[in-house]
């Protein structure tokens, strides 16, 4: 099985990007959505949450307020630091276990959307491909701005807390440009989704090809020791 590494910046497209996999079967982690498991009251991480940023960022259900947290945390580069440092492990944790769910289940590769992969590059070592969905930076920031219903300066200080999107285009494998239409996009992933699978049926003929050398190999050690003098 090998892992894909998928990521692009605040309101890229990579929720868009990954419905489209997922409707033709692939099996996908979404670190975003596990970042919202982890920080549940019942969990450590939400204490821990309520210990530093105080009970001000919680709604009248003792949720966490995400909206309050993130103004805090988008315009406090050391406050972003802080979170990210209780949230990440709990993450990377959860994320380790639903990919052996997936190899248990016989996927043959599963793709990881990470939001920050470029940021803390240690991850990607372990992914066989990384992808970034592209958008524009005049599209980007007017998606953000209308679908959270930010101000222009709060959706930049988003955009501004993480690596821009051209120097992660650098350290991407494959780039999926989501700055035209919806259209535009699927055409797209249809595209890399191929590329994917035959990548897959690559690794298949060196899989076989190494069996095939390794089964010649001690047959001719077979010969060799019963036959020769
Ligand atoms: C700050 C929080 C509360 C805002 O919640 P909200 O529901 O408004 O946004 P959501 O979680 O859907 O994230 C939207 C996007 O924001 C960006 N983002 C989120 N966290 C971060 C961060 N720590 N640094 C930079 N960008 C971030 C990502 O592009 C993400 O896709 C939330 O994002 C959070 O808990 N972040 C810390 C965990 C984290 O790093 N998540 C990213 C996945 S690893
Ligand atoms: N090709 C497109 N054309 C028009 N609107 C789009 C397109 N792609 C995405 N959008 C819209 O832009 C917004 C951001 O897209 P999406 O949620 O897929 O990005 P994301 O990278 O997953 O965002 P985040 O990381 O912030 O959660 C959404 O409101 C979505 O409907």
């Amino acid at each position: 099985m090998f892992l894909v590494g998928l990521s692009g910046g605040i309101a890229s497209g990579k929720s868009t990007v990954v419905a489209v996999f997922r409707e033709l079967g692939c099996a996908v982690i979404d670190a975003d959505v596990i970042a919202r498991q982890v920080v549940q009251p019942r969990f450590l991480a939400y204490q821990q949450i309520v210990h530093y940023f105080g009970s001000e960022i919680l709604l009248e259900n003792g949720e966490i307020n995400r909206e309050a947290l993130g103004n805090i945390i988008f315009s406090h580069p050391e406050k972003r630091q802080l979170l990210n440092s209780i949230t990440h492990p709990k993450i990377q944790k959860e994320m380790l276990k639903q990919i052996f769910k997936y190899f248990v289940l016989g996927y043959r590769y599963v793709i990881l959307d990470i939001p920050l992969l470029f940021e803390t590059n240690t991850v990607t070592r372990f992914m066989k491909h990384t992808v970034l969905v592209y958008s524009d930076p005049q599209t980007q920031l007017s998606r953000l701005m209308k679908r959270n219903g930010l101000a222009q300066t709060e959706a930049e200080a988003r955009i501004a807390s993480q690596l821009p999107l051209d120097e992660k285009c650098k350290l991407a494998d494959h780039v999926i440009d989501n700055s035209g239409d919806w259209e535009s996009t699927r055409r797209q992933v249809l595209r890399l989704h191929s590329q994917l699978e035959d990548s897959l049926d690559f690794l298949l003929v060196r899989l076989v090809a190494v069996t095939a050398v390794a089964g010649i190999g001690g047959l001719v050690c077979f010969l060799l020791r019963h036959f020769l003098p």
